[in-house]
């Protein structure tokens, strides 16, 4: 029988993580009236079901672009990405996208921010309406549902965002620097959150940062990509146990983590990829 940790989750995984997106000579290029820029070249990943894993590299390398192209945003003009199997081709429900800063709309409150995504795919029901609220007291919102989004801080606004996002129980997160613009006491509260949900649902995380120590810090894999066109330039395992803490970043694993990072990305770099 499988060790067990005090809330009765097994120590080991029961068998190896299936692959959930597979990114096979994934390419773009834009063309643009001056010629071509070639984004994004030759990319191979291979991510599994659960995992979280953190994209660093150089302003302008393609991590945004690569987001998309599994989003289904943008098309490739070279390889593929596929979902469970199938051709990413188009957006998909499975798949939710946070940005950098909140989409939300002024006039509705932040329980109907939350059930918009439910309302345009017609999926609105009791159970929805009631599973937005859980998600919002787990983001520490449960008292706020009235309230609008001029009445909620920087850091309020991108809960509602992630709860929007997590109402719909997407299998797979796409992040874009989400909390880059929140300041550092927020956004680590934010993170701690981000892993503490994800991991319990099992939800498989994309999460492009500036930010080496919070790429870390998340990730099961850091991945570091080259300046234009992005590359993946190196892939390191972060082996350290989950649930995460704070006091982790004070240790030597850490610490030679962050300096490996920092090495693949090019020496002279400070902690902003
Ligand atoms: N729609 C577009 N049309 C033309 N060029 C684009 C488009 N989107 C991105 N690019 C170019 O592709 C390259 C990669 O951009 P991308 O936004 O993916 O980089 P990034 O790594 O996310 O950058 P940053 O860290 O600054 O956000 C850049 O040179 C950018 O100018």
């Amino acid at each position: 029988m499988a060790a067990r940790i005090d809330n009765g989750t097994p120590l080991e995984r029961a068998a190896p993580a299936e692959t959930i997106i597979d990114v096979k000579g994934l390419g773009k290029t834009f063309t643009l009236d001056s010629g071509p820029v070639i984004a994004l070249e030759s990319v191979d990943l291979t991510i599994r079901k659960g995992e979280f894993i953190s994209f660093v590299g150089p302003s302008g390398c393609g991590k945004s672009t690569l987001l998309n192209m599994v989003a289904g945003l943008l098309p490739a003009t070279q390889g593929e990405a596929t979902l469970n199997g199938r051709a990413i081709n188009e957006p998909s429900r499975q798949v939710g996208f946070m940005f950098q800063t909140a989409v939300l709309l002024p006039w509705r409150t932040v329980e109907e921010n939350v059930l918009m995504p439910a309302e345009v795919f017609g999926t609105k029901t009791e159970a929805t309406r009631q599973k937005a609220r859980t998600v919002l007291e787990a983001v520490g919102l449960g008292d706020f549902m009235n309230a609008y989004p001029r009445q909620l801080s920087g850091g309020m606004q991108q809960r509602v965002s992630l709860a929007r996002t997590l109402t719909y129980e997407p299998d797979v997160l796409l992040m874009d620097e989400p909390f880059g613009a929140l300041d550092e006491f927020t956004r680590e509260a934010m993170n701690l959150e981000l892993m503490r949900i994800t991991q319990a649902a099992g939800i498989t995380v994309l999460f492009v940062t500036h930010n080496i120590t919070e790429a870390v810090f998340m990730a099961d894999r850091v991945v570091v990509m080259t300046p234009r066109p992005g590359k993946v330039s190196g892939v390191i395992d972060v082996e350290l146990p989950r649930p995460r803490t704070i006091d982790q970043m004070q240790s030597q694993t850490f610490t030679d983590l962050i300096f490996k990072v920092r090495g693949i990305l090019g020496h002279g770099q400070d902690s902003h990829a």
